[in-house]
């Protein structure tokens, strides 16, 4: 027995050696390439084929995320099948539903069918190999199907996985209010949006375009104006436009300019990022800033008038800028229609204010902001839709007050917020209609007697200049000063002016809201037929002052050169 096992020991020794020479003579002699062919032609014979082609989805992509991956964990939750024993659920805080996904840990298999092809997903993790591996953990998607499928899987099938992702997202989507100042510093969702830059909360404004009272022509026109936008992706590409679209929002203190901004955000599915300019100190810093925001959202600058002092331009350009990295609003124009301006799809930006006299032109000027959408007081439409909101009361069952509420509000400048506030105080319509009626009144009382004060105040001017004019005519008259004298006439025509449009201003709220946009492009959207385009223009109180001024006073100069040939 002894003698038999060193026999078979040895016999193992010298078979081993053999093999040992015979290894390192072929890895001497038989090139590498040589090697691998006949290595996996051997293993071939003995490996049954597999018919089977298996795709890996990558979580990135170089430097960025894979869409693939991405689409796939959106697509796959709706993909839960009876074979499917484990699910991760998670709710962040404000979130409203509940996020069903496949658990990634349990190396779970889901099929899917499309258009007869059997396919399988399987998601798994790969550990970073030793200390060395920086790549670290990897997460991956592997994608199994019948080979002689793959042209379908790969022309089919994974573009409609991305569709059906995008829809899926688009449909459970929470819209987000992005600030640079939330308190919860980054994004509550753990979404990557904002670049860090800013954090974001759930928008839970519940505002919408059927809540909002505001005239319902206006309404409609800005949704199609929204609609439109949206749809134009080949019509902004094919006439060389960035795909952006600016609005102004001005009027008096609570119409309902941040209103309509969320009412727009809900209606379109569009992130909000609220900036608040004062806390950007260059136009490198407005860059950084605006360039971390995403696609398909809704940029925000409220009461862009008192943010930050945009007036002077004329130290914008130049050495001046470049000596001093502030904010400036070539700036901030650059980012509205400059070539930054392209950065990025489906942009809207909305500036905000209750003073737009007060604006830099620049900032006015067409193809800046699209629409300039005027919020006005409260009128009587305004008032239906928030008496629906509130109470419950419409056309069909009309309250007693109704008549002489909707009266008092053409009458009285009361903002729209004003009127919730009172609406709000009661659930019985009764109290609720007869608190408003009596706020009216006592509202109208005020407006009254303060334009009584104002008038007072500017007639005992008016006055005063007519009696120095008079003096001064006489005066020019009997030292024959035909120049002195032309002067004084025309000054008269302009005090009569002012008279007449106070008289005109009297009887004018500048009530309703207003939609002016540049006709011209306007007719370049496509909205009227070009040669039919005028400027829209109505309604604000300074909008009649100014056309009263140009006619009147090419009236008034033609008067004063007649009645003063008469006079000499
Ligand atoms: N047009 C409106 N339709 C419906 N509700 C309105 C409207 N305007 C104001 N409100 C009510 O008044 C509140 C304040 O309005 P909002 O903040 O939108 O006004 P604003 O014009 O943005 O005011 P500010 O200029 O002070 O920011 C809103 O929460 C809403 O309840």
């Amino acid at each position: 027995m002894p003698a038999t096992a060193s026999a078979m020991f040895s016999a193992y020794a010298s078979i081993a050696t053999s093999v040992m020479l015979v290894r390192s003579l072929a890895n001497d002699l038989i090139p590498f390439e040589l090697r691998s062919y006949l290595f996996s032609t051997i293993r071939n014979l003995f490996t049954p084929l597999s018919s089977n082609l298996t795709l890996l989805v990558d979580e990135f992509s170089g430097m960025t995320r894979n869409q693939v991956f991405d689409a796939a964990e959106t697509y796959l939750r709706t993909k839960v099948g009876p074979a499917t024993s484990r699910l991760r659920i998670s709710k962040a805080p404000r979130q409203r539903s509940i996020i069903v996904a496949i658990d990634e840990e349990g190396g779970e298999e889901i099929d899917d069918e499309f258009e007869g092809i059997r396919i399988t997903w399987r998601f798994f993790r790969t550990e970073p190999k030793g200390d060395h591996d920086r790549s670290g953990e990897k997460r991956l998607f592997e994608i199994t199907f019948d080979k002689k499928y793959k042209d379908r899987v790969l022309g089919s099938y994974l573009p409609y996985v991305l569709i059906r992702a995008g829809e899926i997202k688009r449909g459970e989507r929470e819209v987000k209010l992005y600030s640079r100042e939330c308190p919860f510093g980054a994004s509550d969702d753990g979404g990557g949006g904002g670049g860090g830059i800013w954090g974001s909360i759930n928008l839970d404004h519940p505002s919408t375009f059927e809540t909002l009272a505001l005239d319902p022509e206006m309404k409609k026109a800005i949704m199609e104006d929204l609609d439109r936008f949206v749809r134009r992706r080949e019509f902004y590409r094919k006439v060389g436009k960035a795909w952006k679209r600016g609005y102004l929002l001005y009027g008096p203190p609570g119409t309902g300019k941040s209103s309509l901004i969320a009412a727009m955000a809900n209606y379109l599915k569009f992130d909000i990022y609220d900036l608040d300019l004062t806390s950007i100190y260059s136009n490198s810093d407005l860059r950084r800033v605006l360039l971390s925001t995403t696609n398909r959202s809704i940029l925000v600058m409220e009461d862009i008038d008192c943010s930050v002092d945009l007036q002077n331009r004329q130290y914008d350009e130049g050495w001046f800028e470049a000596s001093n990295p502030k904010l400036t609003l070539s700036g901030l124009l650059n980012f509205i229609d400059g070539l930054w301006s392209s950065c990025g799809d489906e942009r809207i930006i909305v500036f905000t204010t209750n003073h737009k006299e007060r604006l830099d032109p620049a900032l006015l000027r067409p193809g800046r902001m699209d629409m300039h959408i005027h919020m006005s007081y409260c009128t009587t439409n305004g008032f239906k839709t928030l008496a629906s909101n509130y109470l419950g009361i419409n056309d069909s069952h009309r309250h007693r007050l109704c008549g002489e509420i909707e009266g008092l509000i053409d009458t009285t400048t009361v903002t729209p917020a004003e009127v919730a506030e009172e609406l709000m105080k009661s659930d019985n319509k009764d109290v609720a209609l007869e608190g408003l009626a009596s706020f009216l009144k006592r509202k109208k009382g005020e407006d009254m007697e303060k334009k009584e004060k104002e008038s007072v105040e500017a007639g005992v001017v008016i006055e005063g200049v007519v009696k120095f004019l008079k003096r001064k005519k006489v005066e020019s008259v009997k030292k024959k000063d035909e120049e002195g004298y032309n002067a004084v006439v025309a000054l008269e025509g302009l005090v009569e002016l002012v008279k007449r449009n106070r008289a005109e201003a009297k009887g004018a709220f500048g009530k309703e809201n207003t939609i002016e946009s540049d006709t011209n492009e306007v007719a370049r959207e496509g909205l009227i037929e070009p040669r039919k385009s005028k400027r829209v223009r109505r309604t604000c109180d300074d909008d009649v002052v100014k056309k009263t001024t140009v006619r009147s006073s090419r009236r008034r100069r033609s008067v004063v050169r007649k009645k003063s040939k008469r006079r000499f």
